[in-house]
């Protein structure tokens, strides 16, 4: 048996780090996508001689452990959690998970992937049990940059996973694509267990990165209440990938230890972030019908996300990299802010309707020209 699911990255608009502490966010998901395709021995195939394989064709690391293994080191995991409420992991459970992935030598320049195979092993033991397996992982979301790949890693395995058990499955077909959607209540599910997988990843996430990869589209987030934004008419944002690599447990543990030195300037600086992402929010659902409208929308998206990557400043997790980006594309009047943890990783510029215009003014233009060209050559 093969069961694929796939599940987006996605952009903080605004209220990264804030909304740890509480604070409202805005994300959308985006069009890269990590897949995990689960493979299933037909039952009684393989056995207690059977093995759990992960292969993560990114990193091009592929790692397994004996059934018999798993079942000596977790025991009580390995006899399936309750599906339908996951308990946390705990850190008895995770110890003995970092235990297992360090039998396995992974090189040194990519020793970040534990903590993925630790979200791995817990996710595959407390969903399946011990029963042998094998998992491909490939994802389009650079890792580690700010997309949000921890958390559509963690959703698109419980989707299958939980695929596999039975506790949840497809309804209606993607408009135009080969995949089929999870109905809400299914979701729901596949969304409480990436979030633990998210935990392990991350440390203490705020649930916005595995909520926007669930259930798609933009959302508001703030202290796991999810609201769904409707955009009338989309704004384009242009992502640089500074290539800076980074970890989201450090930065995160990093702005709560700021918090914790200085904890009224800090609350001031997540209470603006929240302002920021609520005013963000409402523009984003004006329905915008004329330019004129859409260009003072802009105006305002604009100089929103340009505080809010003053508040991050603030918070410590800005970087040379990301200032860089910041400079060059304010040389063309754009605006920027990091995305995601940042500390390096991707960077948004807005991308206003009257570039996208002048773009293809001059697109139109040169064509134009051409055209001329090639119709009075022959006569010249
Ligand atoms: N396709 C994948 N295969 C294995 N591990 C992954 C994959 N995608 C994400 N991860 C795990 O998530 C970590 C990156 O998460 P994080 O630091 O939160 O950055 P981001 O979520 O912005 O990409 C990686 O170091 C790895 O442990
Ligand atoms: C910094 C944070 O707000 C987003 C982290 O996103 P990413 O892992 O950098 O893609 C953390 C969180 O909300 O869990
Ligand atoms: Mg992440």
């Amino acid at each position: 048996m093969e069961i694929r699911a796939r599940a987006p990255g996605k952009i903080i608009l605004a209220g990264e780090h804030a909304v740890v502490h509480g604070s409202s966010a805005v994300a959308a998901a985006i069009d890269l996508y990590t897949q995990s395709s689960l493979h299933l021995p037909p039952p009684g195939d393989g056995g207690a001689g059977g093995e759990v394989e992960v292969d993560l064709t990114d990193s091009g690391l592929a790692f397994s452990w004996p059934c018999s293994r798993l079942l000596e080191a977790l025991g009580e995991t390995c006899r399936k959690a309750e599906l339908q409420a996951p308990r946390p992991c705990s850190p008895e459970e995770l110890a003995s998970i970092a235990r297992l992935v360090e039998l396995h030598e992974i090189p040194e320049a990519k020793i970040w992937l534990s903590a993925g195979l630790s979200a791995f092993l817990y996710l595959y033991t407390s969903i399946l049990g011990c029963r042998p397996g094998k998992v491909v992982v490939s994802s389009g979301l650079p890792m580690g940059a700010g997309l949000g790949s921890s958390a559509a890693f963690s959703v698109s395995l419980s989707g299958a996973l939980l695929t596999a058990a039975g506790v949840v499955c497809a309804e209606g077909a993607v408009d135009g694509t080969e995949w089929r959607l999870l109905g809400k209540d299914h979701l729901e599910l596949v969304n409480t267990w990436a979030f633990q997988g998210e935990k392990i990843i991350h440390g203490k996430p705020s649930g916005i990165d595995n909520a926007v990869s669930t259930f798609g589209s933009m959302i508001k987030f703030k202290k796991g209440e999810l609201t769904n934004l409707k955009s009338g008419n989309p704004v384009k944002m242009l992502i640089t990938d500074t290539r800076v690599g980074r970890n989201t447990k450090a930065l995160v543990a990093g702005v709560s230890e700021r918090a914790s030195r200085h904890p009224d300037a800090m609350a001031s600086v997540f209470h603006a972030v929240n302002t920021i992402s609520e005013e963000l929010s409402s523009i984003v659902e004006l329905a915008a019908t004329d330019e004129i409208a859409m260009t003072s929308k802009e105006e305002k998206l604009a100089e929103l996300m340009e505080m809010n990557q003053g508040l991050l400043q603030c918070m410590g997790v800005s970087h040379s990299s990301i200032e860089t980006v910041l400079r060059s594309t304010l040389k063309y009047n754009l605006v920027s802010k990091l995305t995601g943890a940042g500390g390096g990783g991707c960077v948004l510029t807005l991308i206003p309707t009257r570039i996208l215009l002048y773009l293809i003014t001059c697109v139109a233009f040169i064509s134009l020209k051409y055209l001329r060209s090639s119709i009075s050559f022959p006569f010249s």
